[in-house]
């Protein structure tokens, strides 16, 4: 993994004003009743668009980088980047020891009619955990998450997704975390495995 220096601050956020565009863009077009012509003639727009900005592209995603205040961010990352149109983009906090995160899905996250879909749930999970075992103080990746789903997951309600450390053997840490309506009802709760592979210890 290459870890980059950032560069051009401007046109970082001029990326990420892009991408919050683009996330309006899919909600719009998740929920658009227009009339099938003006469906047509959005959809040669967004063509045309979408060629203007493969003009010059690059091969992977925004990489790992140190932002101006030192902090480590991952700018192209599917769950928190901010330019990652597919991102929400979560915000994950931590106290030194747990992590948490506020959110709210969209109707675009849909899969039972009404809630969101398991697999979204699992996918932030599965960061969230990520991310406590970065404040636990080690790196790995996700060998196995174990998803229990309580009860559906509303969108567009403000919800509250946290992770701890639980244990640690060798190069293997479990970690646990939920997500829960702001007034603590746990709705999908999950464990994991994370596993530090050999490589990133020079091993
Ligand atoms: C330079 C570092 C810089 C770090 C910077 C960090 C910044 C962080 C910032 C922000 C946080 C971001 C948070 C992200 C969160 C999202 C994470 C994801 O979505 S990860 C993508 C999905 N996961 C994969 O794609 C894994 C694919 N699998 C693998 O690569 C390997 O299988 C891996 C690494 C999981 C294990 O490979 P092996 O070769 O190291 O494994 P072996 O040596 O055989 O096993 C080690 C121990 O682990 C157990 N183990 C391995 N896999 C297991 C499994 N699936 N289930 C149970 N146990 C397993 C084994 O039994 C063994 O245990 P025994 O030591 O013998 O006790």
């Amino acid at each position: 993994m290459t870890i980059e220096a950032a560069t051009g601050e401007s046109r970082i956020t001029a990326l990420c004003a892009l991408s919050q565009q683009v996330r309006e863009l899919m909600d719009a077009t998740a929920l658009t009743d227009v009339p099938e012509d003006e469906l047509e003639a959005i959809t040669a727009d967004v063509a045309a668009l979408t060629a203007r900005l493969r003009a010059v592209a690059r091969e992977t995603p925004q990489p790992f980088e140190f932002a101006p205040d030192g902090t480590l961010r991952h700018l192209g990352n599917a769950v928190t980047g901010a330019a990652n149109p597919h991102a929400l983009p979560l915000v994950v906090t931590s106290d030194g020891e747990s992590v948490r995160a506020e959110l709210s899905f969209r109707p675009l996250h849909e899969g039972p009619p009404g809630s969101v879909h398991g697999g979204i749930s699992a996918m932030i999970l599965d960061h969230v955990l990520g991310q406590a075992v970065v404040v636990a103080g080690f790196a790995g990746m996700t060998a196995s998450l174990s998803v229990n789903y309580r009860k559906p997951v509303p969108y567009g309600v403000p919800l509250v997704a946290t992770g701890a450390f639980t244990r640690k053997e060798g190069r293997k840490t479990w970690v646990e975390g939920r997500i829960a309506l702001t007034d603590g009802t746990v709705l999908v709760e999950a464990t994991g495995l994370f596993v530090t592979p050999a490589a990133w210890l020079g091993e």
